[in-house]
């Protein structure tokens, strides 16, 4: 089947021929093409214009990056560029570092034309589905609920449910991925505004004439709106902010001067708009340091942050993974037609001790990546060695340091360990003992007796009392 156009794919590969011919089999597919003959020259292309799908080689010679140090750099550029690894003999165990560190798939010289063509279009279709599975969600009227049942979750659910009948705008705080935009979106749900539009602005990216026109819109002739902007679009309902620090100075200006007055004009319009939108902003930087160091305002700052909610990082909840895991992989599943996979007490383990840098995003996208690469039936269990090699080695690297316990006679050594191990298990089931005990493999009594023993008594959970 010949894919009419839209499509471009970057090939790079040092070597001519292979290049000539991956670019020839791809153009008469209907791909549009552009070769390039190391890193340095790939990087330029990509930075012109974004491709849809890269095919890397992975050994480059002439100096540069070879293909997985090149694919980490386009992955910092763009997560989302598909990158499939064209990988020699006896470099197999290389391409599976590669997918471990994101690429799509690899392809074994010598190759068939029929791979190349069939793995180009399974990774362009995956690609488009998370496009549209994107812009689905970010249209869905009903959010995904807050999964999750950790002290802090429901601390959160708590505070949405507070704070969202009132007008007044809110700041939400909290490390990247880790549900800024889900908050928003049910505090708008479960307030009177649910009835108009909830709509997320992101500055990221934007010169300040381009972001000018998306928050006020563009007047055309004889007054009539050229393009609407948000501010228009949220009114009756909730505008979301989104990485508000972002925000360049004019447009920080422009925003307050809307909050103030209640107008404003269109680009290149002279008419005063007037709307009704609640505004509720979000950040991951500290906004104090930002205004400190001039790059935020402060008047603004207190416009914004009438009511502060802070969504905590992945890290501090770590009880709720296991449920996060579960949802996650139920509607990746059912949304990308993949059989459900299970996991292994050890793999769960491994992801409920890792920091989780990216939180909830990063745990999703990562189950997603189990569930697409995931080898053998889907009856077996995924266990932990199947988990990318940077979540499995920072479980190890958490683990009891020999430097720290060194120092102590063995009897003390295996207190702190003991401590250390029961309450993260603990910890992991929720507070449950009965599933401790039966995880760790020890009666339940006798769990009692050694948390009591160690002080630990206090955090088992209260329907679990003996
Ligand atoms: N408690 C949760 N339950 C279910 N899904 C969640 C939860 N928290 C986050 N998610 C999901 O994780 C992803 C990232 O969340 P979201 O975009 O809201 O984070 P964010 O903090 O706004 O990120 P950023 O700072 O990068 O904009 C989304 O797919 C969101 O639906």
């Amino acid at each position: 089947m010949k894919v009419s156009s839209g499509v471009d794919i970057l090939v790079v590969d040092d070597e001519a021929d292979i290049r000539e011919l991956i670019a020839g089999i791809l153009e008469d597919e209907g791909y549009s093409v552009r070769t390039a003959a190391d890193s340095n020259a790939a990087l330029r292309a990509i930075k012109a214009r974004k491709p849809s799908l890269c095919v890397l080689d992975i050994w480059m010679q002439g100096g540069g990056l070879d293909g997985i140090e090149l694919l980490s750099v386009i992955h910092e550029l763009d997560p989302d560029i598909p990158a499939i690894m064209i990988s020699g003999h006896g470099t197999i165990e290389t391409a599976v570092t590669a997918i471990k560190k994101g690429a799509f798939d690899f392809i074994e010289k010598p190759f068939k034309t029929e791979r190349l063509i069939m793995v180009v279009q399974r990774a362009l279709e995956l690609t488009s589905l998370r496009r549209e599975n994107k812009r689905l969600r970010s249209q869905a009227v009903v959010p995904d609920g807050l999964i999750g049942n950790s002290a802090a979750a429901q601390l959160l659910r708590s505070t949405i449910a507070k704070v969202a009948p009132a007008n007044s705008r809110i700041m939400i705080s909290g490390p990247a991925g880790s549900g800024k935009e889900l908050v928003a979106r049910m505090i708008h749900e479960v307030s009177p505004r649910a009835k108009c539009e909830f709509v997320p602005i992101s500055a990221a990216g934007m010169t300040p004439e381009r972001l000018d026109v998306e928050l006020f819109g563009e007047e055309g002739e004889s007054g009539r709106p050229r393009k609407i902007g948000v501010f228009e679009r949220a009114h009756g309902g909730t505008l979301f902010l989104d990485e508000v620090a972002d925000m360049p100075p004019e447009s920080q200006s422009r925003i307050l001067r809307v909050l103030v007055e209640q107008r404003f004009t269109r680009v290149g319009g002279a008419q005063d708009v007037q709307v009704d939108v609640r505004v509720i902003s979000s950040t991951s930087k500290d906004l104090s340091t930002e205004i400190a160091a001039g790059r935020f305002r402060e008047d603004l700052f207190h416009r914004l942050n009438v009511v502060p909610v802070r969504v905590p990082g992945l890290s501090e909840r770590r009880g709720d993974i296991a449920e996060l895991v579960q949802y996650f992989i139920d509607r990746i599943a059912a949304a990308q037609g993949l059989p459900k996979r299970i996991l292994s007490e050890d793999a769960m383990a491994t992801l409920q001790v890792h920091e989780w840098p990216g939180n909830v995003r990063q745990l999703r996208n990562n189950i997603e990546r189990l569930l697409i690469l995931a080898t053998g039936s889907p009856s077996e269990p995924i266990t932990a060695h199947m988990l990318p090699s940077e979540v499995v080695e920072s479980a190890t690297a958490g683990a009891i340091r020999p430097e720290r316990i060194i120092a102590l006679p063995l009897r003390d050594a295996r207190e702190v360990f003991e401590r250390e191990y029961l309450s993260s298990q603990i910890v992991r089931f929720g507070g449950n003992i009965s599933r401790t005990a039966n995880f760790i493999g020890m009666e339940r009594s006798a769990l009692h007796r050694k948390l009591k023993s160690l002080g630990l008594a206090h955090i088992r959970s209260d329907e679990d009392d003996i």
